[in-house]
């Protein structure tokens, strides 16, 4: 079977129509760098804190996750996401199944489900695809539903044990980024502003694309911030993922066996913008690789109440339903602007 037989049609559609439309330069060699490194091991506040301030983002290292399990896991990945399209698509409809396949859009609701964009984005179709799982759902064997299930049963299973790893790993790295906020987690406030209920794991694809003539077609994931407290990304060694610093489009360097750690607007929020919700992007250096990552993102409870100097007090559940309402009616995130009365987008 060919590669792109694995690939949705829509992708096909998208290039042929020219959908791709943001051409930019690709980034010079010297802007090429490496964040921040924090050894888990060896918690270091001092650069832990700068890491926040001035990055919003850095590398794990001594993280604690099995080398074995991130390999298996990637593998497995790689190997579903190259079923078929409509094999995949079958596979992952089941309504027992906790898991979901998508394609096009990283932009899904609760249940997993695509957007649908407004704005000028209505008919751009993104060049990824992907799975996407709730962890708290994943206790619910998939095997209930028969032999087609069974596929995605091992799957499950490492990732269930993927996201044991990934969740300690947040819960460390949150008390101890509370402590340089000097943030007082008594009682339940520490499960109330990142709590594990609410973790999540994105499997994702960046097809190859070496047929293909159109110049830009391999950007993969355009500019935002994460919504979360804090994301932990396991990117390949293809490298491509991209962050503002400043004005400037820096590329992060791909290291292996480590973790890059983003802090989400949530975390921004909570420290009264003293900690960045770091802009970032995916853009393929190489278009002629596929790129596979495998990220987390972990949020407030729902009903939480975050207050700070420079929002207007929200929940967690209100954000969510503002970005989704400005991707449906503008076709981009506007994120915490909304809430901040000193910018002209506040509600
Ligand atoms: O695939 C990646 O490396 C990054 C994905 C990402 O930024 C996101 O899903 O928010
Ligand atoms: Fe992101």
């Amino acid at each position: 079977m060919s590669i792109s037989a694995s690939y949705p049609p829509a992708f096909q559609r998208a290039i042929n129509n020219g959908d791709q439309t943001e051409i930019e330069p690709a980034l010079d060699q010297d802007k090429d760098i490496h964040i921040p490194v924090i050894d888990l091991e060896r918690l270091d506040k001092q650069i832990l804190t700068e890491a926040c301030k001035d990055w919003g983002i850095f590398r794990l290292e001594n993280h604690g996750v099995p080398l074995e399990l991130t390999s298996q896991l990637q593998q497995i990945s790689e190997s579903l996401l190259s079923l078929p399209f409509e094999e995949k698509r079958e596979l992952f409809a089941s309504v027992n199944s906790p898991l979901s396949y998508f394609w096009g859009t990283p932009a899904l609701n609760r249940s997993g489900d695509a957007l649908k964009r407004g704005g000028t984005q209505a008919s751009n179709v993104k060049m990824l695809e992907g799975f996407n799982v709730p962890l708290s759902k994943l206790p619910v064997s998939t095997c209930d539903d028969g032999v087609q299930h069974s596929k995605l049963e091992p799957f499950r299973v490492l990732l269930e044990e993927y996201g044991r790893h990934i969740t300690r790993i947040a819960v460390s790295l949150f008390e101890a980024i509370a402590q340089t906020l000097n943030l007082e987690l008594t009682g339940d406030r520490r499960s109330e502003l990142l709590s594990e209920s609410t973790g999540l794991i994105r499997v994702y694809r960046y097809p190859q694309s070496s047929s293909v003539e159109a110049e830009g077609e391999a950007l993969g994931m355009e500019v935002h911030t994460d919504s979360s407290v804090i994301s932990i990304l396991k990117e390949d060694e293809t490298g491509g993922l991209e962050i503002m610093k400043g004005e400037e489009w820096l590329r992060v360097k791909p290291v292996a066996d480590t973790l890059i750690i983003n802090l989400g607007d949530m975390m921004q929020a909570i420290s009264d913008d003293e900690y960045k919700s770091v802009k970032h992007r995916v853009k393929k250096k190489d278009r002629t690789r596929e790129r596979h990552s495998v990220c987390y993102f972990v949020f407030p409870q729902r009903d939480c109440v975050i207050k700070s100097s420079n929002y207007k007090p929200f929940t967690y559940s209100e954000f969510e339903a503002q970005v989704q309402a400005d991707i449906q009616s503008l076709g981009t995130k506007v994120g915490l602007h909304r809430f901040s009365p000193k910018s002209p987008l506040f509600l």
